[in-house]
């Protein structure tokens, strides 16, 4: 039976040395992808933490270590609003990154949240396999977040999304926000190359903490649910969210 590798951890006192840590990675792992495949595929995380970090890519330090019209953008969930709404991923990601970035729009495979969420995901998940054609659909990269409650991507505690054995997109009712979101599946995230965690603040420490060393229990700790099946995982923190970390394991 194969085994999954245990995670690797990254951790640095601030979450600017965290930033710059993972941007090296996705600098590495974006020219490694064009050099061997000509393309670089990366699905996006949304919600707070990831908005530094598309910055930082988009800055002078880095904008010119990518051949950026190589790159090409998924999302790992979408809130169920329009791209125009303040909620939205794909907004985030195009004010912080594809904008300043003069990123063609071609290069973005957003959702679709103006069909209903069934056709929404549905549709996603039909985009990324005509995408990886006929190879199994394998991200170069899978950028994720983590919330306090342990979720990852869209997939939230005791939601159904949790046990869907396919490999691909799938809207969700998320009781606690009152309304749906578009999740790529852990089976799907799972066939990534490499997933990297990016994790800062203080207020995620506790989440940090279970899903790292809990025992597993899924509905509980959706993130647990990554566990690559052959690709890399890697956790990008800084200090105040490993501050619950068992000493080994910083
Ligand atoms: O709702 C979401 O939450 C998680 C965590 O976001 P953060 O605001 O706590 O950084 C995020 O990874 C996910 O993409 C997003 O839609």
């Amino acid at each position: 039976m194969a085994m999954n590798k245990a995670p690797q951890l990254h951790i640095y006192p601030t979450p600017a040395e965290v930033l710059t840590s993972l941007a090296d990675y996705f600098v590495e792992l974006a020219n490694q992808a064009v050099a061997e495949h000509g393309r670089f595929s990366v699905a996006l995380s949304g919600g707070n933490s990831p908005k530094k970090f598309y910055e930082l890519l988009a800055s002078p330090s880095y904008r010119t270590r990518v051949a950026w019209e190589k790159v090409h953008f998924f999302f790992g969930d979408e809130r169920y609003v329009p791209h125009t709404d303040p909620e939205s991923n794909c907004l985030l990601a195009k004010k912080a990154l594809f904008e300043p970035l003069q990123i063609a729009p071609s290069q973005v495979f957003a959702v679709d949240t103006a069909l209903d969420p069934a056709e929404a995901a549905q549709q996603y998940t039909q985009t990324i396999e005509h995408y990886f054609g006929q190879k199994e659909a394998r991200f170069d990269l899978v950028l994720l977040g983590l919330g306090d409650n342990s979720h990852t991507a869209s997939l939230f505690p005791h939601t159904p999304v949790l046990h869907e054995a396919a490999a691909g997109a799938k809207e969700v009712f998320v009781e606690e926000k009152q309304a749906y979101r578009i999740t790529l599946t852990a089976p799907l995230i799972n066939q990534a190359q490499a997933i990297a965690f990016l994790v800062y603040g203080a207020d995620k420490a506790a989440a940090v903490q279970r899903v790292l060393t809990a025992e597993r229990h899924v509905e509980e700790f959706p993130a647990q649910l990554i566990t690559p099946v052959s690709g890399e995982l890697h956790w990008f923190l800084d200090g105040a969210a490993a501050a619950q970390l068992p000493d080994e394991r910083k």
